[in-house]
């Protein structure tokens, strides 16, 4: 599990660990790390232009004493000071070290810019001469290493309220910022390397975690000796319309290739008939009234891929709703849901599964503001709703009260295609089928979905049938 804390954790467990060692111990750790990040990225570190773009607090520290290091390597280092005041005994160690001062202009000619303008102690949009510094280094020749955190990002919430350093690596201090993990700001980050200063005694519970291959093996079921079809876990999906038909399809599809012991489909005629041609191994009911009468039992419900709006789909979803099993709600019955509230009052767990419109829509918000603060709005709404809510978009968050938020960090931008959603559905429908809790179901799901995304993909366009059939494959480069 990779963990990830906000500024203030991050702060609180610096000083706790901070007390116990002499001064200066961590910026020395977090030095070394970053200087032997900066050479493995340079290849060749004689001769090589270091260009340091040094703020006014520790980030810029760890910069200058991280240039010492290059410089006695034989680097060139030259040092660019944006704020109003520097790291006094970093800048004389640089000095004594060979490295100059000079202006920005320094960076058109860099072989490496590193980053160190502000780490976890920015507020707010990066101020000038920052933010000036910052888009010429974006757009000079050399490769680019954040300190801590690219400047411009909120470390605490993956926010970027203006100008920001876009990192090829960024190389963090002690432990993962949350800012990282999250858009806007991971699309900043580039490849992640964690540097070890001592912290990890004195850390808190995680802000937010991302699983790994691993974690995700020993979360999902294997079927034992003793399982059959039905102790496996059967899902109901209630999809697709006379409009929509496609999404039924994806949506069985999903979770028939995701381990349930069966799928009982449920849908109108047109549905139907593709469902049926499509997945013969579905157990299908034909609906001429929206009423479960007959259906057999499930241990969970996807509900919403391409179900229409219209009072049909309204009352087959208050019959799902109103079973005593996990349901997932996606797609239309989102729509249905903000439209009528009082469908979530069930004591049985549920699962959101929005895209950041739909979470806009039902928390009654601007889309922007959900884009601009996916984390935050994931969390509220999981609060306000009682509900567990995926929030689906470039990171894929799964919040849940009182549980870190889990990121994920499988997704590809090839599944920013139609339908690819309703595979989702379909197969953490069939993980809650299992047993899974909606808070791993989800996040399992999401990631076997962004592994089969990019299985799909493989570099090219993918076509959303193929994520679903990918997904053994995904289950299986687990282990
Ligand atoms: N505290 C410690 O022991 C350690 C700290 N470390 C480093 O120290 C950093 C934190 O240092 P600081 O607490 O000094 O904070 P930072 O260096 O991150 O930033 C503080 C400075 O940035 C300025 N600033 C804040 N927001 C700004 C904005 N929007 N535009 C322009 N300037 C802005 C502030 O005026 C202040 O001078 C970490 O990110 C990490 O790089 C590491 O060396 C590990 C050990
Ligand atoms: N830029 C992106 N990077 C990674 N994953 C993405 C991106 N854009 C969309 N996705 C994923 O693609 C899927 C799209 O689902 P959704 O928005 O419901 O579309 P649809 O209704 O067409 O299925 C979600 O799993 C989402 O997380
Ligand atoms: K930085």
């Amino acid at each position: 599990m990779l963990t990830a804390y906000t500024a203030d954790q991050i702060r609180a467990a610096e000083q706790a660990l901070m007390a116990r060692l002499p001064d200066g111990t961590l910026m020395e750790r977090a030095a070394a790390g970053l200087a032997a990040c900066c050479a493995a990225m340079l290849g060749r570190v004689y001769g090589a232009r270091v260009v340091l773009l040094v703020g006014s607090g520790d980030n810029g520290g760890d910069a200058l004493y991280a240039g010492v290091r290059l410089a006695r390597r034989g680097a060139q280092v030259e040092a660019v000071l944006a704020g109003s005041k520097v790291h006094e005994a970093g800048l004389a160690a640089l000095r004594q070290a060979g490295g100059r001062v000079r202006g920005i202009e320094a960076v058109d000619r860099a072989d490496l810019v590193v980053d160190g303008l502000v780490g976890i102690g920015v507020t707010g949009a990066l101020r000038e001469p920052y933010a000036k510094a910052v888009a010429r280094a974006n757009q000079g020749p050399g490769l680019v290493v954040a300190v801590d955190v690219p400047s411009g990002v909120d470390a605490s919430t993956g926010r970027v309220p203006g100008a920001a350093i876009q990192a090829h690596v960024t190389v963090t201090m002690g432990a993962c910022k949350t800012g990282l993990l999250i858009d806007p700001g991971a699309g900043y980050t580039g490849r992640l390397e964690l540097v070890d200063i001592g912290l990890g005694a004195y850390l808190p519970d995680p802000d937010v975690a991302a699983l790994t291959d691993g974690d995700v093996a020993d979360l999902l079921p294997e079927p034992g000796a003793e399982s059959d079809k039905y102790r496996r876990g059967v899902v109901g999906v209630a999809a697709g319309s006379e409009e929509y038909t496609g999404a039924a399809v994806l949506a069985v599809g999903g979770a028939l290739h995701a381990g349930a012991g069966m799928v009982r489909y449920v849908g109108t005629a047109a549905p139907v008939a593709q469902v049926r041609s499509h997945w013969p191994e579905a157990v299908i009911t034909e609906l001429r009234e929206p009423s479960l009468d007959g259906v057999g039992r499930v241990q969970a419900w996807v509900l919403g891929p391409g179900l229409g709006t219209g009072d049909f789909a309204h009352e087959l979803a208050r019959r799902v709703l109103a079973s005593d099993v996990p349901v997932l709600v996606d797609a239309d019955a989102l729509t249905l849901v903000s439209r009528d509230p009082t469908l979530l009052r069930r004591s049985a767990p549920v699962l959101i599964t929005p895209h950041a419109g739909e979470l806009a829509r039902l928390m009654r918000v601007p889309r922007e503001r959900v884009e601009a603060s996916r984390l935050e709005h994931a969390r509220r709404a999981a609060a306000d709703l009682g509900v567990t809510v995926l929030l689906k978009g470039s990171t894929t968050l799964v919040a849940e009260q009182d549980r870190p938020v889990r990121v994920n960090r499988t997704g590809t931008p090839a599944l920013a295609t139609g339908g690819t959603g309703d595979v989702l559905a379909g197969v953490a429908g069939a993980l809650l089928a299992q047993g899974l809790s909606c808070y791993d179901a989800g996040s399992c799901g999401a990631y076997l979905h962004g592994l089969a995304g990019r299985l799909a993909a493989d570099g090219a366009p993918l076509v959303t049938a193929d994520v679903a059939a990918a997904i053994p494959a995904a289950i299986r480069s687990l282990s």
